[in-house]
């Protein structure tokens, strides 16, 4: 024990005087001991270091070797320790994270100690930083300082540590990586080749989606237990990728549940515009390019590849020049080559060999358009139909956009409408939709009653119209029989006389061709829904 009658200078001195000894012998050694005695003496001083200190360290530095590669451990041991080093660190830093958007997220600044526990096991974890040996007079730029974490505990522990600890630093740090990642929206539209985002903040949830409470609970259990199933897909020696075929009239909620899922999953989402990829090679790349846990939706398939494999042609547009339209049909096979097979070898083929798990999400408004292949099994693990708004699906969005709940006095009414029309989520909600800061969920509610009558109004109204001109329908032939002949029982009227006794006017296309005619109908309520 030092006498603390000493003054400092002599302290220093008995310091000084010790350290020149230590370096004396250090010196007599090197010269005059033997190699092989030093090296005998080397390894006994490595061995009663190691018995006085019983600690083991391992790095995990934040670059690979000398050529600055970035290890990937470094960034999760980094979100691992953003958790618990909040606690135990004096010195924290704040960055803006790369991933999530404005969220600034805390570490430990350098030369810091934390501590972790684990199975009632104590372990440190020290952050630091190397600097690079000084570079040549003449180099322009110097390597930056390499950061590590150090993690120490007792060798007694070396088996669990370096086995389930650094498993479970691994598991949560990718965890909590993914909780604070912002997600994105990947698109390829423009004619781009490579996909551009930006962040995904669509507000969509299960919750908010009108829909049977039963098919919902179906569909979340499917995509959790697919979204767990790591382990049994590589059992099976199967992809881990799953395709939804949604299917449904515009404005049942298609593109909501695509962002429904991608918020239950906290998975990306790469909306991938066919009619801008160049050809199955530029599809296939793209393809490769989307990371692991992600949505990739062809929404309208069925406008973008038809079914010969070919990309569709415009087929309502009728050009009349025969040499213009041969010109814009060589022009529209050199930009658009993908097939309906380059689509399918990918999703079936080569996806397979990229990692992670990944769902695959085709929409069409008519599914019977599309090519069984497509469709069949295997492709298109499951198919959801969206459909039109009924009473259950009613009470999600008053709750989503009124935030009420049944009962409710005016309810009733609406259940006895809505089960009667068929209407969408999408129109449900824009009448629910308050006009006004004023509008209360009184005013928008009936609102929605108004809307509802009306479409049972025009509804019934047709049906007369249907009964009406089919009883009508012999008398008409008779008079318009020399004009024309009816192929079907499809009723039909001269439309440049309109004599219905009564009946309002019905908008229709008559189409010639050689000697059959077609008759398209187009009745009152469609026109005025639309
Ligand atoms: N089932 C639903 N639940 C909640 N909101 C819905 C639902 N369906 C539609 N909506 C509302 O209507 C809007 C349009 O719906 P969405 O774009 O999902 O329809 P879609 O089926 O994808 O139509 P399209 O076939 O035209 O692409 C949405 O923004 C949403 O607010
Ligand atoms: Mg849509």
């Amino acid at each position: 024990m030092m006498n603390p009658m000493r003054s400092m200078p002599e302290t220093w001195g008995t310091v000084g005087s010790a350290l020149l000894t230590f370096i004396f012998f250090q010196d007599m050694i090197r010269r005059y001991c033997p190699r092989e005695l030093r090296r005998y003496l080397e390894k006994w001083s490595i061995k009663v270091s190691g018995f006085l200190n019983p600690y083991i360290s391992i790095s995990i530095h934040e670059y690979l070797g000398n050529h600055l590669k970035p290890h990937e451990a470094y960034p999760i041991v980094e979100a691992y320790l953003s958790v618990n080093s909040s606690k135990d660190a004096k010195r924290l830093k704040a960055e803006m994270g790369k991933d999530n958007g404005n969220k600034l997220m805390l570490s430990m600044d350098e030369y810091q100690k934390t501590t972790d526990e684990f199975n009632g096991v104590k372990v440190s974890w020290i952050s630091g930083k190397s600097s690079p040996p000084p570079r040549p007079m003449l180099s322009y730029f110097p390597d930056p300082d390499k950061k590590y974490y150090k993690l120490k505990f007792h060798r007694q522990y070396k088996e669990m540590i370096t086995g389930s600890y650094l498993e479970h630093v691994m598991k949560t740090g990718k965890e909590i990586q993914a909780r604070n990642k912002q997600r994105k929206l990947y698109t390829n539209g423009h004619n781009k080749s490579c996909w551009s985002h930006i962040v995904f903040e669509h507000p969509a949830t299960f919750n908010t989606l009108a829909m049977d409470s039963t098919k919902k609970e179906e569909i979340i259990e499917d995509l959790l237990t697919f979204s767990k199933s790591k382990d049994f897909y590589a059992r099976i020696g199967k992809a881990w990728k799953r395709g939804y075929l949604l299917y449904g009239p515009p404005g049942t909620g298609k593109s909501t549940m695509i962002a429904a899922m991608a918020n239950l999953l906290d998975y990306d989402v790469y909306d991938l515009e066919l009619t801008s990829v160049k050809d199955n090679t530029e599809l296939r790349r793209l393809l490769t390019e989307t990371t692991s846990k992600s949505i990739v939706v062809i929404e309208d398939i069925d406008c973008s590849l038809d079914l010969t494999g070919q990309r569709k042609k415009n087929k309502n547009k009728k050009t009349t020049d025969e040499s213009e339209k041969r010109k814009k049909d060589t022009k529209e096979e050199s930009v658009s080559k993908v097939t309906l097979s380059g689509l399918l070898n990918f999703i079936d083929g080569l996806w397979s060999a990229c990692a992670g798990e990944r769902l695959i999400v085709f929409t069409t408004n008519y599914v019977n358009k599309l090519d069984p292949a497509l469709t069949r099994r295997g492709r298109m693990d499951k198919h959801i139909e969206l459909s039109y708004c009924k009473y259950e699906g009613f009470k999600v969005l008053a709750k989503n956009y009124l935030e009420i709940e049944a009962p409710h006095p005016l309810f009733p009414k609406v259940e006895a409408l809505i089960e009667e029309v068929e209407i969408t989520p999408a129109d449900v909600a824009e009448s629910l939709m308050p006009k006004s800061a004023k509008d209360g969920p009184a005013k928008c509610l009936l609102n929605l009653i108004h809307t509802l009558e009306k479409c049972k109004e025009l509804k019934d109204r047709n049906q007369q119209d249907r009964s009406f001109e089919f009883v009508k329908e012999e008398s008409k032939i008779k008079k318009l029989n020399h004009v024309m002949v009816a192929r079907s029982w499809e009723p039909f009227y001269d439309s440049s006389k309109e004599d219905y006794d009564g009946l309002p006017p019905v908008k229709k296309t008559v189409t010639m061709t050689g000697l059959e005619l077609k008759i398209e109908r187009r009745f009152r309520l469609e026109t005025e829904t639309h």
